[in-house]
């Protein structure tokens, strides 16, 4: 804790500022500052961001270490920080230990992300902080790049990532998808990269809440020019977000001069965005900024399909496992993968449910079964069950079983193309109130075949683990369990 001495030394400092320079003034820029570090040779002040604190040193320094040197006690040097180069919580900063060591200066990003996100714990994605926490959060340290698992599903967006990184050419980069698809992830993932291999630059991570806070900064302080003068001191911009700022005309127009600048500079820019560049203008977004990302490269995050859902879900349930001791069984997170397709985020909070769960069974010595992952899942997953049509099964079939639709509804007799069928028919009859006839016609068989495929699909389910498993599949998809 500061020693009472030199939190009364700041507070009198506090009162000449703003007897000094007004209460108008004072308002804007001392009354969040907070000291870090007080002795002979250096004072250290902490400010909410780093454009605060390099507005107030542009405009205040001088006199505000003459104040200092002349009422509190000579000083050599007086510098002003934002909380994010401290490396430190804003909020906390005024409860800072002056005499303590300085924390390591790092060059971070403004960031509405959080530094203290356990890894793999839940769904990473942070609560958007205030204003006032806005200076304190950094990069997400579970969104790294080693932790971001790709396949061809959202290989176009990883590859596009690797090319800012390469940045051989100055580019601006759009990344769009729907939500919890990971684009966030991979936007702090090169942010991180980008410092660990060039530690000495300066990487601005923009969002919404970052942008805002520091465009009412500049509006309450009239220091527009300031600001861009900041944002352009930046060698890789990342935006996240970047739909959120529909309407926002005079922060699109600040962003869109600064995206043109860095450009024109020979930077990388990096924004991601729920819709294309090409449909932003139709939903608020200015249609020069929109024509301008639309200019860049632009690629899709698309939808992460059943193997890349698996690979995540092992990666979540392996992290897990190291840090509790308790694995959650592969089916489950077959289950969970194979029923959570829209998004990763749902993946993600379906596995830190079933994750608690098994924990708590741990605890009293069981193990969760099928049965109480599904209750507990339920309210998750029910609405996502596709109806149980005909035509909705035979695709779910054919998908499967890894067949085309023609090979099923052929005339071939090889093994894996019968079981399918056998499969299909079973599960219509099943699952839906189709007649046999009906069930034929659809892949070119009559209905004493129809009725021969089904007692033997009943069989096989109770014979065959693989082919048990698949009608499990086609009954999980389609929700009678
Ligand atoms: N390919 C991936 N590998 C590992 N984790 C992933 C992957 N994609 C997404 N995730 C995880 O899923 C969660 C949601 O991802 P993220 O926040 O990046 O989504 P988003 O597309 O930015 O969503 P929004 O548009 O709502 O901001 C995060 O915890 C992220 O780490």
């Amino acid at each position: 804790m500061q020693n009472a001495q030199t939190t009364q030394q700041f507070s009198q400092f506090k009162t000449q500022l703003k007897e000094q320079f007004g209460p108008a003034i004072y308002d804007s820029y001392f009354d969040r500052l907070s000291l870090v570090e007080s002795s002979d040779e250096q004072v250290t002040l902490c400010a909410p961001t780093r454009f605060s604190a390099s507005l107030i040193s542009q405009r205040y320094l001088v006199r505000m270490r003459q104040m200092w040197s002349d009422s509190i006690s000579p000083v050599k040097n007086l510098d002003i920080k934002g909380a994010p180069e401290l490396g430190m919580n804003h909020a906390s900063a005024s409860a800072a230990d002056a005499s303590a060591p300085k924390p390591a200066a790092r060059r971070m990003p403004v960031s509405t992300r959080r530094a203290d996100q356990p890894r793999g714990a839940k769904p990473a994605k942070a609560q958007r902080p205030s204003f006032d926490a806005e200076g304190a959060a950094t990069f997400a340290q579970g969104m790294t790049l080693d932790r971001f698992r790709t396949n061809e599903t959202n290989s176009l967006a990883y590859r596009a990532a690797m090319k800012v990184l390469e940045a051989q050419s100055p580019s601006v980069t759009t990344i769009h998808g729907a939500a919890g698809r990971g684009k966030t992830h991979l936007l702090n993932a090169v942010g991180q990269e980008w410092l660990r291999q060039r530690p000495n630059d300066n990487v601005l991570y923009l969002t919404y809440d970052a942008l805002m806070a520091d465009m009412c900064e500049a509006f309450i302080s009239k220091s527009y020019k300031e600001l861009r003068s900041f944002l352009q001191n930046t060698d890789m911009l990342l935006v996240d977000d970047i739909h959120l700022l529909r309407g926002r005309k005079r922060t699109m127009e600040e962003l869109d001069c600064l995206i043109d600048r860095l450009k024109s500079a020979g930077k990388q820019v990096m924004v991601a965005g729920a819709l294309p560049p090409s449909k932003m203008a139709e939903t608020g977004v200015s249609p020069r900024l929109a024509s301008r990302l639309a200019g860049g490269l632009c690629v899709a995050m698309g939808k992460p399909d059943l193997a890349l859902r698996t690979k995540i879900a092992k990666q979540f349930a392996e992290e897990a496992a190291d840090s509790t001791g308790t694995a959650v069984p592969t089916r489950h997170l077959d289950f969970i993968a194979r029923r959570c397709e829209d998004s990763v985020r749902e993946l993600e909070g379906a596995l830190s449910l079933v994750q608690v769960a098994a924990e708590a069974r741990a605890d009293f010595g069981g193990e969760l079964d099928d049965e109480s992952v599904r209750t507990l899942l339920s309210d998750h997953l029910s609405k996502r069950k596709p109806q149980a049509t005909p035509e909705a099964i035979l695709d779910f079939t054919v998908k499967t079983f890894d067949l085309a639709k023609d090979e099923l509804m052929g005339r071939s007799r090889k093994q894996p193309i019968v079981r399918a069928r056998h499969a299909f028919c079973f599960a219509v009859r099943k699952l839906t109130d189709t007649p046999l006839t009906a069930i034929g016609s659809m892949i070119g068989r009559d209905h004493t075949t129809v009725m021969h495929s089904i007692r033997t699909a009943e069989i096989l389910a109770g014979s065959d683990a693989t082919f048990g498993t698949r009608i499990s599949e086609i009954f999980d998809e389609f929700g009678r369990d």
